[in-house]
């Protein structure tokens, strides 16, 4: 995508990055080296000796990072920000263009020099990308998938392409010397590419944030550390320890901790830290989680690739165990009729279906599992269980339950019986007699899985993965491929498992 930043400078340096990262006092341990990533493009971070648990990897004070609040953008606010946003990436994209427009005159020019080039393609540009590129052919592979819902939730919350459009062009930034022009919306598609694949939450005042060699770490769900930041700082000037907005000696922000923590506070620079939280050896990739459980339509979505489509000898992001996520979601306006999900969510169903489901040693082997710990989020897992809450909804919703009767001990019951059932039909036993509303739940369960997959590509999973073999050079329809796989043989097994059940309820198996 021609964005026009930084044109005829060199490659990213790392010189410049470290010059940069010692000028702001960032600390590093000597244990771990930015080295490139094998596929080519782009940097990872290595341990150049065994590192133990509870090391530092690094501590950046909160003025190194790049922020809403810390950049030249800060000190323009009337002229640049004419429309104001609530979406802090839209904020934080625009701040990075501005920075990245001032070039060398930029105080963060050492390590926004080191940033990549190219754009990174998230699905949410890939519309930019011209007819017959990779970009565009793998837009299809998406449709039914989990990547298309997120991609509609993001519509949603206001940070589709068409919202980045309208916040820039509602934008004014500054000339500089550099560019006395404005830049086209590529450049703010390009800033905002890089704010969604490498900015972190920090606090209530920076909001999320770049942050200078932390992000040369790459992501596994298995990983080596995580960003940890004090987030209860004040919110207009940032500060930890107490400041004059907070009115009093003793902020409720604090009230928390323990006495010797704010003693420490008023003390200690504030900074973002990362410690090794699982021992690396040297050699080792030394890899970061990006948060907990997520899924690969998720990282393709905010981070631009999925795990194992593109394996390269060398980096770790071909180890995939741990990349899982939800599974599959579903909204409860897809579960309940309008009237049952006021109800469900009046009686806070999602909570109840939580404190209903009781976990055993032999989870595994359940029809049902745990609720996602993500609230409001009704999902079937990667072992085809429906979680409780899912089944609460679509229970609710066949059960006939008004909001009058003993929806709790209904359904505990429910959940209890359809798990004996289900043991029983494990067992090859004779189907026992249910209460309608479960086996409803069942056979509704059976209709979503089948309305999901027929909104998937009509292929089977062999063919999909011929599809993907005969791919020469196409990295995003190898990675949108990737998740159209695994969703489609994910919902058969799952269709196959609860089909199978909901036959055997009804004796017919
Ligand atoms: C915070 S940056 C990490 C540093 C990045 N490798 C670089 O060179 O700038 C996040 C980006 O790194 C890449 N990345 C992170 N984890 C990865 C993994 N496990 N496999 C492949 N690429 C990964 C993706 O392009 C992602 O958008």
């Amino acid at each position: 995508m021609n964005h026009g930043l930084l044109a005829g400078h060199a490659p990213p340096s790392r010189e410049l990055l470290n010059a940069y990262l010692d000028s702001m006092d960032v600390w590093r341990s000597d244990g771990v080296a930015i080295a490139d990533m094998a596929s080519g493009g782009g940097w990872r971070a290595v341990a150049t000796r065994d590192m133990a648990i509870g090391e530092t990897i690094c501590k950046l004070p909160k003025s190194a990072l790049l922020s809403v609040r810390t950049t030249e953008l800060n000190r323009f606010p009337a002229a640049a920000r004419e429309r104001t946003t609530s979406h802090a990436i839209l904020s934080l994209a625009l701040a990075l263009l501005n920075e990245l427009r001032l070039g060398e005159e930029s105080g963060f020019w050492g390590y926004i020099q080191s940033l990549p080039r190219e754009t990174v393609p998230i699905p949410s540009l890939w519309p930019l990308y011209p007819a017959g590129s990779d970009a565009e052919l793998a837009d299809k592979w998406l449709d039914g998938t989990e990547a298309r819902r997120d991609l509609k939730r993001r519509e949603d919350e206001g940070v589709g392409l068409a919202d980045m459009r309208a916040f820039y062009e509602s934008s004014r930034l500054p000339r500089t010397r550099a560019h006395p022009d404005p830049s086209p919306f590529e450049a703010f598609a390009h800033a905002f590419s890089l704010v969604s694949t490498r900015a972190f939450i920090i606090d209530l005042h920076h909001t999320i944030a770049l942050c200078p060699f932390a992000d040369v770490l790459n992501h596994a769900g298995v990983s080596h550390t995580s960003l940890a930041s004090d987030d209860f700082v004040c919110h207009v000037c940032g500060s930890l320890a107490p400041c004059e907005h907070d009115g009093t000696a003793e902020p409720a922000r604090l009230a928390h901790l323990h006495p010797n923590a704010r003693a420490r506070i008023a003390n200690e620079l504030d900074t973002v830290d990362m410690y090794v939280e699982r021992a690396v050896r040297a050699g080792d990739e030394v890899m970061n989680s990006y948060g907990e459980g997520i899924g690969e339509a998720r990282l393709l979505v905010e981070w631009g690739f999925v795990p194992g489509s593109a394996p390269a000898a060398g980096d770790e992001s071909d180890d995939d165990e741990g990349f899982l996520g939800d599974g599959i979601t579903w909204a409860l306006s897809e579960l309940c009729d309008a009237e049952r999900a006021a109800h469900w969510l009046a009686m806070d169903g999602g909570e109840l279906a939580g404190e209903l489901f009781e976990a055993g040693a032999d989870d595994d082997a359940r029809l049902v599992c745990a609720p996602s710990a993500r609230p409001g989020v009704y999902h079937l897992n990667h072992a085809g269980q429906a979680s409780a809450r899912l089944f609460g909804a679509l229970w609710l919703q066949g059960s006939g339950a008004h909001p009058a009767d003993d929806v709790r001990g209904r359904l505990r019951r429910a959940l209890a019986s359809v798990e004996m059932a289900w043991e029983a039909h494990v067992a090859d036993d004779d189907p026992l007699p249910l209460d309608s509303g479960v086996a409803d739940a069942v056979r509704a369960v059976v209709a979503l899985l089948e309305r999901r997959r027929a909104g998937l590509p009509a292929l089977t999973v062999d063919e999909l993965y011929d599809a993907r073999e005969a791919l020469a050079d196409a990295p995003l329809q190898a990675a949108a491929l990737t998740v159209a796989i695994n969703e489609v043989a994910l919902v058969q097994a799952a269709l196959e498992r609860w089909g199978e059940f909901a036959a055997w309820l009804e004796g017919d198996a």
